[in-house]
């Protein structure tokens, strides 16, 4: 597969290249604007099962050199929707130290610190999700922002060994915890559309869930996220930070954003 960054020769103007459908329709993320919305009374509260892991079970923390991911195991699952979506990985995109802006998704034109996505597949339909990546209705990725503010504790539960992991491919084995606790309080209040992965090969195959209510992470939590990784591997010489890891947001085109809260 060929490289793609989030700046410079490859970054993402460039990515279309070699990924067609990054230039394609159905693009993520995008910047949520109140004339977009549409209130539907049908979209039921967001239901998760088994998101909360025991400290028993490990996870698989790692650095994929374009984000911190966590890999989930497919006991978790999303029941709400009209398949049920299982667990695939977590990750997160943020700003850099100098620049605490780094959500891919905008709310009327904010850009909060940094956003977190726990991604799913259609495990009725497809057995794995490199089968259902390309599918219209493969996947299904639950988007939750995060501004600077109170320390997060579940946020804590994997940063705590961010040190490890500092180099592209570089894996921990951590304990399981609450990833509910990685949820706003209310699943009932969202903004919902179709639309694509926000990185190549940017498939049009993602049901967009993206909670209305933020949460917080201490500066000290947002500094850590956004100076203790590199993009590059451990042996490269010249260290890459990995930071600003967000694509901008897409022509919305005729896309209507439900939402399933009235104002
Ligand atoms: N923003 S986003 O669109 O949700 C999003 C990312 F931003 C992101 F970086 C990743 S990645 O970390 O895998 C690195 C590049 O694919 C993914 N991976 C998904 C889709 C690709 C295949 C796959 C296979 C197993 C688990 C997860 C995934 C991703 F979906
Ligand atoms: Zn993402």
């Amino acid at each position: 597969a060929a490289k793609w960054t989030y700046s410079g020769p490859e970054g993402e103007h460039h990515w279309s290249k070699n990924y067609p459908y990054c230039g394609g329709a159905f693009q993520s993320p995008i910047d949520i604007k109140s004339d977009l919305l549409r209130f539907d009374p049908t979209l039921r509260p967001i239901e998760v099962h088994n998101y909360n892991l025991s400290p028993h079970e490990q996870l698989t923390l790692g650095n994929n050199g374009h984000s911190v991911q966590i890999s989930l195991p497919s006991k978790m699952y999303i029941s709400s929707l009209p398949h049920r979506y299982t667990a695939a990985q977590l990750h997160f995109h943020w700003g850099s130290s100098g620049r605490p802006a780094g959500s891919e998704h905008m709310v009327n034109s904010k850009q909060y610190a940094a956003e977190m996505h726990v991604v799913h597949y259609n495990s009725d339909k497809y057995p794995n999700i490199s089968m259902a990546v390309d599918k219209s209705d493969g996947l299904a990725v639950l988007g939750v922002l995060f501004e600077v503010g109170e320390f997060n504790p579940a946020f804590e539960q994997f940063l705590k060994f961010i040190n490890g992991i500092k180099y592209r491919d570089q894996k921990v084995q951590v304990p399981g915890f609450n990833i509910r606790a990685l949820l706003p309080a209310r699943l009932d209040e969202y903004y919902r559309y179709d639309g694509s992965l926000t990185t190549p090969p940017c498939y049009p195959s993602v049901l967009w869930t993206l909670f209305r209510n933020h949460l917080t992470i201490s500066r000290k939590q947002f500094m850590s996220l956004a100076t203790a990784l590199y993009s590059s591997h451990a042996q490269d010489s010249a260290p890459v930070p990995l930071n600003g890891n967000y694509r901008k947001p897409q022509l919305v085109d005729n896309r209507v954003v439900l939402v399933s809260f009235k104002e």
